[in-house]
């Protein structure tokens, strides 16, 4: 099983540009799925909603989303996501239609995780997202949150974004949540949507439980998708290049409690 998707680029509808579409059909995840989406000025996409909740995040340019009577007109905070600004997120119920209209050139991320439990929709400006400063060494790392577990704007889908610099590690020390054992462990699966600066980048990502039986180690590249349905997952990002990379997580229960892989814990204890 593959858990790598690499980027595609096909126009599906006139001016709208799918670069990934990773979803139950193409994938062995219950929980997550996503579509990125660039989009030319003034291109429109628009969907309705299964049993599904969405997360749109505004990942470049400016959009107008509407969704269930409401509009929320020129959003998005960024031009690159290496600008490391909060950007806009449109949080779309089940059901529900929506669409998003470019304003300038845009690149839109389509989270998606399956419900009948119905959240209203709700702009998430940047300016609310919860910044923080992880790791000390070459594991340091810039989060973002979108919807982290204590905004209780969503039924299943948690999202956020992570900024690793050259020469560093992020998701590391390796940790897993695969494990539905809370308060201890929370099991989520993970889907990473990555980009890197400059875009000729690559990271690498290892994907692996403890017994080994699933263990893949990938060569990741601008615009790949890697899917975690279980195990641990670190990267590592080479020097001279910067990665970028958007999570999003969702399990039966909407809290991120994850456990270290207990040889590697040391490394959070060093002084
Ligand atoms: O489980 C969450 C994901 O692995 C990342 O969001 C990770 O937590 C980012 C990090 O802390 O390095």
């Amino acid at each position: 099983m593959s858990l790598l998707y690499q980027k595609q680029n096909q126009e599906i509808r006139p001016g709208v540009h799918l670069i990934q579409d990773v979803n139950a059909s193409n994938s062995p995840m219950k929980y997550t799925a996503v579509k990125v989406l660039a989009l030319d000025a003034n291109a429109s996409y628009d969907e309705t909603l299964g049993a599904f909740e969405a997360g749109i995040v505004v990942l470049t340019g400016k959009v107008t989303v509407t969704a269930d009577q409401q509009r929320f007109e020129g959003i998005g905070q960024r031009q690159s996501v290496f600008d490391k600004i909060p950007t806009d997120s449109v949080y779309v119920g089940t059901g529900l239609p929506f669409s998003v209209t470019a304003q300038t050139a845009a690149k839109i991320l389509i989270a998606y995780s399956p419900t009948t439990t119905s959240f209203p929709v709700r702009l998430l400006k940047g300016d609310i997202h919860q910044i923080e400063h992880r790791g000390k060494y070459q594991n340091k790392r810039l989060v973002q949150n979108i919807l982290p577990d204590d905004l209780p704007f969503a039924d299943k889908l948690l999202l956020v974004e992570v900024y690793t610099d050259s020469g560093n590690w992020s998701s590391y020390p390796p940790h897993r949540h695969d494990h539905d054992n809370l308060p201890t462990e929370s099991l989520l699966e993970e889907i990473y949507y990555h980009e890197m600066q400059p875009k000729q980048g690559f990271v690498f990502q290892r994907v692996y439980t403890d017994d080994h039986s699933l263990d893949e180690t990938m060569t990741v590249q601008n615009q790949d998708v890697v899917i975690v349905p279980k195990g641990y997952h670190p990267v590592g990002v080479p020097d001279g290049y910067d990665s970028y990379y958007l999570n999003i997580m969702a399990g039966p229960t909407r809290v991120w409690h994850f456990h270290n892989a207990p040889e590697h814990a040391w490394i959070i204890d060093r002084k």
